[in-house]
């Protein structure tokens, strides 16, 4: 394939491939290598731990493998290092550098659970993550000639065509959405990939051929790769570089995976001969509380020997050099530090250099001071002064990064910018317009099978023709005003409730495919939610439309004028009713609940809506100002009696009017069902409902609804 390169890495068959760019595509995605390092993560959850200071390091080029029985924090770890699990204490590091929101599109994150949207195919799954995730100065041909790479080197050619599939709809197996799932995240050429259980699922040789992939991917790519195994075989086991064994949220073992068994037999745990030492650790971590204990303990006690990697020794310089240290300030003074006025406590440091604290906002700057080995740094977190509130850390680092940093004391996943090493992968991929065109795209294609099932084409026509025939050539006489009428609320208040259970029941599934996209830095919110709308939009008017077209003819149609404008108020309401449904399926978590309101509403809705109720009473009178169908209703009204053929009184009429007139005027039939607005009136409200509503739904989605 032109201009892709031959340094492959992934098998496929006999041969082995790499689903990279080319060296010009490649300069387009300048990651670079990326280390990894994670000291003393805890998290607690409803007050139990769930990770009780968990540590390790993983370089560029290796592979480490998290390893450990059901339940022991694996996927809660990945959550971390992913920065999307507050941490309640402990330190996740990227090249040194605190991990913040700027390395979310360095780092590719495959979740356990295969998420997509399952009318779509692979080949357009993929297409759409490269438009979306794969930078604007590629151009669209680069990113389809990629796209036919990864799928050839995954070995996914013969399934591109098929669809992504649910529990509904039978699409991809199981493998094949696993490796379609690492494809989606390998476009982006990510410094660091996070794998939550990738051979779950897999026969022994494609779980065998997927982790030599994974392990060729880092060595030659000098990629930073963390993955999570439940039971490998002895062959894949072999092939980490690193291996952290988890046990109740505590390490059991961290370091090399070659030296785990001779830990093992220092602690009078012998594996047997031919025995997979993966099965073996395993056994004796889900052991007995004792045993557990006892290797809990040789992991804590392995911490102190020489061999245990001193990046992770945070401990040594906080409990001495440090302690030492921030208990010998000498005095305080104001500064100007990065353009921020700082409190500085300034002091001499145990090997004669000077240590600067300073704080500003949440930002802080320091300069560390020099241990012997390394570089201690003290970070206080705090705005007072007062040196006893500061918590602080020690670090070693490299000298040249030390200059300044700062720290992001908020949250691992908040917003936090280096001057050092400010590349792309701060801003998105691609820009609002290219996210807002493929969005509006993807939402068409993704929405059309589900809003235009064949099931919803034989609906709308057989309840066209069923209210067509029902109110068949009503004539324009007082006695049918009842049943021009009748349509008229018939037909809003199904499109109405068509329209809002609609939206309710397909935003579940596609908030996970979203809040997956957005978690990994995909595109704007705004983009989506805009090229939803728009997207959505030629799809949701289609059925009332046709609905329309059958229905009101057989009623008999006395202008084109007439026509148009019901029509169009149909629409509207529609389109209001699908916001409203839009909002209550962001605000709700659980479904029952969202229907269980939707239902009060949608039926207060048509109670107050003017037709099914007349005398209200006049303290329920604002029920009616929040029915959507009232204002739909009513304008259909005003268009029909007003615009259409004039209705004739009966003899003897009900109308006043009638004495004097032979036909009934517009006002008087509005004047049956109480109060009326005038047609603007109740269409600008009609505008207020949908754009509130749309509005609310993002607001929710962008501050409520937050991945993550
Ligand atoms: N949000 C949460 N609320 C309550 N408990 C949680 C939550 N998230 C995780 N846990 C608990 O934390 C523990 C670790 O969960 P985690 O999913 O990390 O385990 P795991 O090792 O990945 O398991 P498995 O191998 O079965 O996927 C489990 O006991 C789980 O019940």
């Amino acid at each position: 394939m032109p201009g892709i390169p031959h340094n492959n890495f992934f098998f496929k068959g006999d041969s082995v491939h790499v689903p990279c760019l080319s060296d010009e595509q490649r300069q387009h995605l300048p990651h670079k290598p990326l280390e990894l390092i994670f000291t003393n993560v805890t998290v607690t959850i409803q007050k139990r731990f769930i990770l009780k200071d968990v540590s390790g390091i993983v370089k560029p080029g290796e592979l480490l493998a998290v390893m450990g029985p059901s339940g022991c924090g694996k996927t809660t770890l990945l959550n971390c290092l992913a920065g999307r699990i507050k941490l309640d204490s402990g330190i996740i590091r990227l090249n040194r550098e605190r991990l913040n929101k700027r390395y979310k599109r360095k780092i590719c994150y495959v979740l356990q659970q295969d998420i997509f949207f399952p009318d779509l195919t692979l080949r357009q799954t993929l297409q759409y993550a490269a438009l979306l995730r794969l930078p604007d100065s590629l151009t669209y041909e680069q990113k389809m000639q990629y796209v036919d790479h990864i799928i050839d080197v995954l070995d996914l050619t013969s399934c591109q065509h098929t669809i992504m599939g649910d529990y509904m709809n039978r699409g991809l197996s199981g493998g094949e959405k696993k490796r379609a799932n690492i494809a989606c995240e390998l476009l982006t050429n990510p410094a660091l990939m996070l794998l939550d259980e990738p051979t779950s699922g897999l026969d022994s040789h494609a779980a065998y051929h997927l982790m030599s992939s994974l392990k060729k991917y880092a060595e030659n790519e000098n990629k930073t790769v963390v993955v999570t195994v439940h039971q490998p075989s002895s062959q894949i086991f072999h092939m980490f570089d690193k291996l952290l064994l988890l046990c109740n949220g505590q390490t059991a073992y961290f370091g090399d995976v070659n030296k785990v068994v001779d830990f093992f037999s220092n602690i009078g745990l012998v594996v047997k001969p031919h025995y997979n030492p993966a099965d073996f650790i395993l056994e004796q971590v889900k052991g007995s509380e004792e045993m557990k204990e006892k290797i809990l303990q040789a992991s804590r006690d392995a911490r102190i020997l020489p061999d245990y990697p001193h990046e992770l020794r945070t401990e040594l310089y906080e409990n001495t050099i440090c302690h030492q240290y921030i208990n010998n300030y000498n005095h305080n003074r104001h500064n100007r530090i990065n353009g921020h006025v700082q409190t500085i406590q300034n002091a001499p440091d145990l090997w004669g250099n000077n240590i600067i604290h300073a704080k500003s906002h949440s930002r802080i700057s320091t300069t560390p001071i020099r241990s012997p080995n390394d570089l201690c740094v003290s970070i206080c977190q705090t705005h007072s002064p007062d040196s006893n509130t500061c918590v602080y850390t020690a670090l070693p680092m490299k000298e040249e990064e030390t200059k300044s940093f700062w720290l992001d004391n908020e949250s691992h996943a908040s917003s936090s910018v280096s001057s050092s090493d400010y590349d792309f992968s701060w801003q998105w991929p691609t820009c609002f317009w290219t996210q807002f065109k493929v969005l509006s795209r993807r939402n068409f294609q993704e929405a059309r099978p589900r809003m235009l099932s064949t099931l919803n084409w034989v609906q709308t026509v057989a309840l066209g023709i069923m209210a067509g025939l029902l109110w068949f050539r009503l004539p324009r006489t007082e006695p049918a005003i009842h049943d021009i009428q009748g349509w008229m609320f018939f037909s809003t208040t199904y499109w109405m409730l068509f329209a809002h259970f609609g939206a309710l029941y397909s935003f579940p599934s596609e908030r996970e495919v979203i809040n997956k996209e957005r978690q990994s830095g995909a595109y704007r919110l705004s983009a989506y939610y805009l090229a939803k709308m728009v997207g959505e939009l030629p799809l949701t008017i289609t059925l009332p439309a046709i609905y329309h077209v059958i229905s009101y003819p057989m009623l008999g149609v006395h202008s084109t004028k007439v026509f148009f404008l019901l029509l169009a108020f149909l629409l509207l309401n529609t389109i209001v009713a699908q916001s409203v449904g839009f909002f209550i399926g962001a605000c709700c978590m659980d479904m029952q609940v969202s229907v269980t309101i939707s239902a009060i509403y949608t039926l207060a809705t048509q109670l107050f809506g003017g037709y099914l109720a007349t005398n209200i009473p006049p303290w329920l009178t604002w029920m009616q100002r929040l029915s959507m169908v009232h204002y739909a209703y009513q304008n259909m009204q005003i268009v029909e009696f007003s615009e259409g053929s004039p209705i004739e009184c009966a003899v003897p009429s009900k109308f006043d009017v009638c004495k004097n007139s032979s036909y009934i005027p517009v006002s008087e039939i509005l004047a049956m069902e109480g109060s009326s607005l005038p047609l603007w009136l109740n269409t600008l409200i009609l505008f207020v409902f949908l754009l509130v509503f749309r509005i609310l739904g993002y607001v929710v989605l962008r501050y409520f609804r937050r991945p993550k």
